[in-house]
């Protein structure tokens, strides 16, 4: 497991001064590229929620899609995905928040989750955690409830967690960097 975990993090690497200067940005491409670290990533989540009361996931950015995406199929579990609200034809209810990529507005289809949907909600990255806080708020609006918020890469001190922490999301993320 630690062997696993360290293989991980030695494929995301971290980029100084982007997208902004001061702005450790962590590049998690080499992890995606690595058919081996995508599998255990993939495995080691799969195992997570396998036993779960979950109904389906939540997919919160385009790059959360691509690892959602192999868990929900792995799961058998559906797929919604959370997406900028120009590209969501009947909105439900939108969200709009700013994090280092610039102010984003993001939806939620109409009737893509019900009062009786148990959500996982999965992420790529947390940093400001504005994407999940964004995307967790949508399900609720939609009266389903949150099972747990997940991601590959946390970066606490960024603040994500803590403030997910605070509105009651509970959270788990495969790997953490510090800075
Ligand atoms: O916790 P936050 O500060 O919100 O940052 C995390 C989000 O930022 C990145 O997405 P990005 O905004 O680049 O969008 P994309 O994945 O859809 O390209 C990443 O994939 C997360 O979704
Ligand atoms: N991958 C990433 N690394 C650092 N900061 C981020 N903010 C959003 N995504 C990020």
């Amino acid at each position: 497991m630690i062997i696993d975990e360290l293989y991980l993090k030695n494929l995301v690497h971290c980029i100084s001064d982007f997208p902004a200067k001061g702005h450790k940005f962590r590049d998690l491409s080499p992890l995606i590229a690595d058919p081996k670290a995508l599998q255990i990533a993939c495995d080691l989540l799969v195992y997570r929620y396998s036993q779960t009361d979950i109904s389906c996931i939540v997919t919160v950015s385009d790059s959360g899609l691509l690892t959602g995406s192999i868990i929900a199929y792995r799961l058998q579990k559906p797929l919604v995905r959370v997406r900028p609200s120009s590209v969501i034809p009947d909105t439900a209810f939108s969200a709009t928040f700013t994090n280092v990529s610039g102010e984003q507005t993001v939806a939620i289809a109409r009737n893509a989750l019900n009062e009786q949907d148990r959500v996982l909600l999965f992420d790529d990255a947390i940093a400001s955690g504005e994407s999940m806080l964004a995307a967790a708020a949508l399900v609720r609006q939609c009266n389903a409830s949150i099972h747990e918020a997940c991601t590959l890469v946390d970066l606490p001190d960024a603040g994500g967690r803590e403030k997910l922490t605070e509105l009651d999301v509970p959270f788990y993320a495969l790997l953490t960097f510090e800075d």
